[in-house]
């Protein structure tokens, strides 16, 4: 397996060179454009890597998944979804025009910025802080790693320039959506998306995922059933933004990607998969990384369909 990871991430380097990395987050612009690397954590404790799989990287919107879980245990699927859509979007993760033309004023769904921002405000938490604690306790215990933390000038650099989802966020307060202090919600979503992590780390909050919420190494339920199940059918519609459904064509595993480069991958009942690339598409998804996906999936039969 390690052999053939290897192979996969050697051919697709190339496609490094074709992508662009996030820079209107200018702390993202510093990332490696030439970093692949691939980890895979199976449903037996194994775990196989290859290529720059050490890289640090911030999560970004995979975070997004980890917040609607937090979602949906917190405060049932009634109250999100009254709040949030379950539909593809086939516009830009950052876009706004729906929020406006579509009568709900909802945003689509949970894994575009409107729609995680919305899911931000549900979860349990007085204040900004508690939620975002919620959040990132989550997120250790999924990557089983409690020294997950985030990357302090990513989260300095997205609130700064954080205009157009301030620009969301207000939006949606003003169409009763969400009922917190604005910034205060806006603080734990970009802190969210700073947190730092590595694509081991993202390849065993899949594994759980894949294993139908239970950590595999100690065998705890820690997603409800239901709610594994629905966040995987989202990560399936909506979770490669306006290139869902070709992801979903071409590798065809539920999968959630950031713009700190990261792809998640579950591939149910077998493994976790993370890949790493910060050179993005013009959707804002990792291009080295989608290529890898790509390979690996024909190889080893990955598609759900
Ligand atoms: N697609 C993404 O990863 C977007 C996350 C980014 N922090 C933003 O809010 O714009």
């Amino acid at each position: 397996m390690e052999e053939l990871l290897k192979t996969i991430i050697d051919n697709n380097r190339i496609w490094t060179k074709h992508g662009k990395v996030a820079s209107y987050i200018p702390e993202l612009a510093k990332a490696n454009p030439d970093a692949l690397g691939i980890h895979i954590f199976d449903l037996e404790c194994n775990e196989f890597y290859a290529g720059d799989y050490e890289t640090a990287f911030t999560i970004q919107s995979v975070s997004k998944v980890i917040t609607l879980i937090c979602a949906l245990i917190d405060k049932g699927k009634e109250a999100v979804f009254s709040k949030v859509g379950t539909e593809p979007s086939a516009d830009p993760f950052n876009s706004i025009i729906k929020l406006e033309t579509r009568n709900s004023h909802k945003p689509l769904n949970p894994f575009i910025n409107a729609g995680a921002i919305a899911c931000t405000s549900l979860v349990s938490g007085d204040n900004g802080i508690e939620k975002f604690e919620r959040v990132i306790e989550m997120v250790k215990k999924m990557a089983n790693n409690p020294n997950i933390q985030v990357n302090f000038n990513v989260y300095q650099s997205e609130k700064l320039t954080g205009n157009t989802n301030r620009a969301i966020a207000y939006y949606l307060k003003g169409a009763n959506i969400i009922e917190r202090d604005v910034e205060d919600v806006l603080d734990a979503y970009f802190k969210l998306c700073s947190i730092e992590v590595t694509v081991k780390d993202v390849a065993t909050i899949a594994a759980v995922i894949a294993n139908g919420g239970i950590t595999p190494w100690s065998n705890e339920r820690i997603v409800p059933k239901e709610v594994n199940q629905i966040v995987q059918a989202i990560m399936m519609t909506c979770g490669l933004y306006d290139a869902s459904g070709e992801f979903a064509v071409k590798i065809g595993v539920p999968s959630k990607s950031g713009v700190g480069g990261c792809i998640m991958s579950v591939v149910p009942k077998k493994m976790g998969i993370a890949v790493v690339g910060p050179a993005l598409d013009e959707s804002g998804n990792s291009i080295g990384g989608k290529k890898v996906l790509e390979e690996l999936s024909e190889k080893l039969n990955l598609s759900i369909f």
